[in-house]
């Protein structure tokens, strides 16, 4: 974490002074400026607890509720979708079946009762793996990159060594894969079939994580993008830090990026190799883990970017992105994977063709999206969009030490059309690998269901962020590019 400026203990929530935001600027591409009246919001500068002047009930809500049902539903989640795939072929009318008799309690206890304890084989394969990613993360070199700065004025600066890291895992699952099943006659595939005692080791792991993460922000923050709430119950969902370090590993890069983004491919190798053993091979199984593992190169080569997003420059790491990455993302994000094991469906080379086409198209847009947005910003809109100058938005914005800052806001191009529109082709992309298990089933669907949920509430989320930080311009911005994600229509 490179220091920019010194951290402030001035805490602006507080007081909740209303603060002058510097005139909007407005400028089509590198032309003239044009100064509006710029008048606060009054809100504070502090994005990553997004703090507004809520209800006492919407508060209660949002920071105890909400994280306490999530907290409490979230881990039964994933054994639940890994029980509808192993024990009920991968059909909710099963599961529906087995809540209608037992109740919801009983229904949840007797999933669980089917998770066995973890083997030592499978805590060996989960701790060898992780030592792997630490000495990738520490060894494998690669450019240095920033983060945006943060409220409090600091700039994390990481290794942009993920796309090699995520080459390197892949190969080193392939050389594994092959000395195994040659000289050892064990398959890779052990993590399929005891996939339960994997989410109970992950779940067990990162809870304790949590709460290390939680403990370590109250009294040895990394950062001065830190502290407490006030509510404890909040402080271990949202978590204390921004930016953790441990033993001098960057923690969100590990849960997201190594651990999480990292365990779903390989999840993907792994139940592609199942299916081969079990039925030869399925071209559904094909176009699915096909299109995911472009998703994954695409998501490593523009790490990177990643940085700069709401995960990393918003979210604390507590239960909800630590947790999120650690089991989440491996039991429920390769769900579709997990459920084409059992369900093989032969497409035909048209609609698999067809399938696959799309589906590349939408990355590429979705990438495309990711790189406009930060081509435009490190050219300072010094550039051409789309063949034209873009029309960007400078937007000054405050930090907590009162310094005014300036960011491009682009709207042109893909962010043109819509003020999240890369969010369209992640969705379409994530029904592309979804729909060559046809509709036999709502469960392989549970995924796409989910980010399209989870992204329209990001698209509000952000919204909120954005005009927190840039107020007035934000609205000038909401004026240019009127609608949330798809053109027209929201
Ligand atoms: N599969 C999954 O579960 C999910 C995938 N994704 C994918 O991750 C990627 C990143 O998405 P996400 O994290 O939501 O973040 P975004 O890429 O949408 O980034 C949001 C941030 O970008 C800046 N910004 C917003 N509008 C503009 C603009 N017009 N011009 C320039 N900067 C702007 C703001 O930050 P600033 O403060 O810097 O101005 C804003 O907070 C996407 O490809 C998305 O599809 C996202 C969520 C879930
Ligand atoms: C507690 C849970 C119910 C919710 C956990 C949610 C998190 C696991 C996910 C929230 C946002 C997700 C992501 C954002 C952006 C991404 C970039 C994309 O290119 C790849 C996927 C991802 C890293 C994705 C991963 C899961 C989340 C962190």
């Amino acid at each position: 974490m490179g220091k920019i400026n010194a951290a402030t203990t001035h805490n602006r929530d507080a007081t909740n002074g209303r603060k002058e935001h510097p005139p909007p600027v407005e400028t089509n591409g590198m032309g003239s400026e044009t100064k509006g009246n710029g008048v606060s919001n009054g809100k504070t500068r502090d994005a990553t607890m997004a703090v507004r002047p809520d209800s006492a009930l919407k508060r209660l809500w949002e920071k105890t509720v909400m994280p306490i049902l999530l907290m409490a539903a979230t881990p039964s989640a994933v054994f639940i979708l890994w029980f509808c795939a192993a024990h009920c072929g991968g059909s909710y009318a099963c599961i529906g079946n087995i809540f209608h008799d037992k109740g919801l309690l009983g229904g949840t206890a007797f999933i669980w009762s089917h998770v066995h304890s973890p083997s030592p084989a499978i805590v060996a394969i989960l701790v060898s793996y992780s030592a792997f990613a630490l000495c990738l993360m520490r060894l494998v070199p690669g450019n240095t990159v920033y983060g945006p700065l943060t409220p409090k004025g600091n700039r994390p600066q990481y290794t942009d060594n993920g796309f090699s890291c995520f080459l390197i895992t892949i190969a080193a699952f392939l050389v594994v894969t092959v000395v195994c099943k040659t000289y050892f006659s064990v398959s890779p595939t052990i993590v399929y079939d005891r996939f339960d005692e994997v989410l109970l080791v992950l779940n067990i792991f990162s809870m304790l994580f949590c709460l290390l993460l939680y403990v370590k922000g109250l009294l040895a923050p990394s950062t001065s993008d830190s502290g407490s709430s006030g509510n404890v119950i909040f402080d271990y969902y949202w978590g204390t830090e921004l930016y953790p370090r441990l033993l001098g590993f960057d923690v969100k890069v590990f849960t997201n990026c190594r651990f999480g983004m990292t365990v779903w491919p390989l999840l993907v190798c792994v139940f592609a190799l199942k299916s081969y053993e079990l039925h030869g091979p399925v071209d559904s199984m094909l176009v699915s883990a096909l299109l995911q593992m472009i998703y994954f190169a695409k998501f490593f080569w523009w790490e990177a970017g990643y940085m700069c997003t709401i995960d990393i420059m918003v979210d604390r790491a507590g239960y909800y992105i630590c947790w999120g990455c650690l089991v989440f993302v491996p039991g429920f994000y390769a769900s579709v994977s997990l459920y084409l094991v059992n369900r093989p469906v032969v497409l035909g080379l048209p609609l698999s063709l067809l399938i696959f086409t799309l589906g590349a198209l939408s990355v590429y847009v979705n990438y495309d999206a990711d790189r406009q947005k930060l081509y435009v910003r490190n050219a300072q809109g010094e550039c051409l969009v789309w063949g034209r100058k873009p029309v960007i938005l400078r937007a000054r914005y405050l930090l907590d030490s009162g310094e005014t800052r300036e960011s491009i806001l682009l709207a042109s191009g893909w962010w043109g059309l819509a003020r999240h529109f890369h969010y369209v082709p992640e969705i379409l992309l994530a029904f592309c690998w979804s729909v060559p298990a046809l509709f036999d089933n709502v469960m392989p669907y549970t995924y796409v269901i989910f980010l399209t949920c989870l992204l329209v509430h990001r698209c509000f989320r952000d919204d909120t962020k954005c005009s927190l930080k840039y107020g007035r311009y934000w609205d000038l911005y909401r004026e240019k590019v009127p609608h949330q994600m798809v053109p027209y229509v929201f």
